[in-house]
């Protein structure tokens, strides 16, 4: 289930350190995978490297006029998780559409891996493909009040749906509070941009900022093709 283009991005691993987010960001507790029994280990999921939280702090500060700010749900992600993560996505999906895992035709099976792909990385152990999470250079957040209540973005994180993709409200204008969401998400996406990070293309709230996505993306946008990754897979 590899393959995605931007795994194919070469890594120039800088070295830099996963610390703690400072606790002037607003988390969302209980961590929903560690409230799952997901593997963290000795790990936490609010690490990040260094330069990421530094524009973390930059894209804070854009939402300030705005009597907004960021409100983390998840960020470093250490291997085991994501493959825990990726198996309780196929589980819950087989559940909730009726299939008996046990007894699943390889076609369903083949149909519900690519819904669980097209919102979760392959949790590869593979140096040259790292899952971005795995990185401490991915970021799932959302926007909160100044009181720390997340906002209603039109869909919750990790929704495995149409609702995720972060023109979703742009395409549906005929959607209950479509012009809200919609105008929610671009503030979102400013902020992150505004601090360098680039968004996942089916996810409204995955950002990351110098991993393989990142670097293919900016390669995208800028057709510069010497920018490359500098944070690869990093284990605590
Ligand atoms: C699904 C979401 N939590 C997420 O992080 N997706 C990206 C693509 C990932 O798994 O790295
Ligand atoms: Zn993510």
């Amino acid at each position: 289930m590899g393959g995605k283009p931007y795994t194919q991005i070469p890594i120039a691993e800088c070295g830099e350190p996963l610390v703690p987010i400072p606790p002037s960001f607003v988390r969302l507790q209980p961590h929903p995978y560690q409230s799952l029994g997901a593997p963290y280990g000795s790990a936490s999921p609010f690490y990040l490297r260094v330069r990421v939280i530094a524009a973390l702090e930059r894209a804070q500060a854009f939402l300030e006029p705005y009597g907004w700010q960021l409100a983390i749900f998840d960020a470093y992600r250490p291997i085991a998780v994501q493959q825990f993560m990726v198996t309780h996505t196929f589980a819950s999906l087989c559940q909730e559409q009726g299939y008996d895992l046990q007894q699943l035709e390889p076609a369903i099976a083949s149909q519900i891996w690519q819904q669980v792909y097209q919102f979760w990385a392959v949790p590869s152990s593979d140096p040259q493909q790292p899952p971005p999470h795995s990185t401490g250079a991915a970021v799932d957040l959302t926007l909160a009040d100044q009181a720390g209540h997340p906002l209603d973005m039109g869909g919750t994180i990790d929704e495995v749906s149409e609702r995720s993709f972060p023109d979703f409200y742009d395409r549906h204008p005929e959607q209950r509070n479509a012009a809200c969401f919609a105008q929610r998400r671009q503030i979102l996406y400013q902020a992150m941009r505004h601090a360098g990070f680039q968004r996942h293309p089916n996810e409204w709230w995955h950002f990351s900022l110098g991993d393989q996505l990142w670097a293919w993306q900016m390669q995208q946008q800028t057709g510069q093709r010497h920018i490359i990754a500098r944070y690869g897979r990093i284990d605590l």
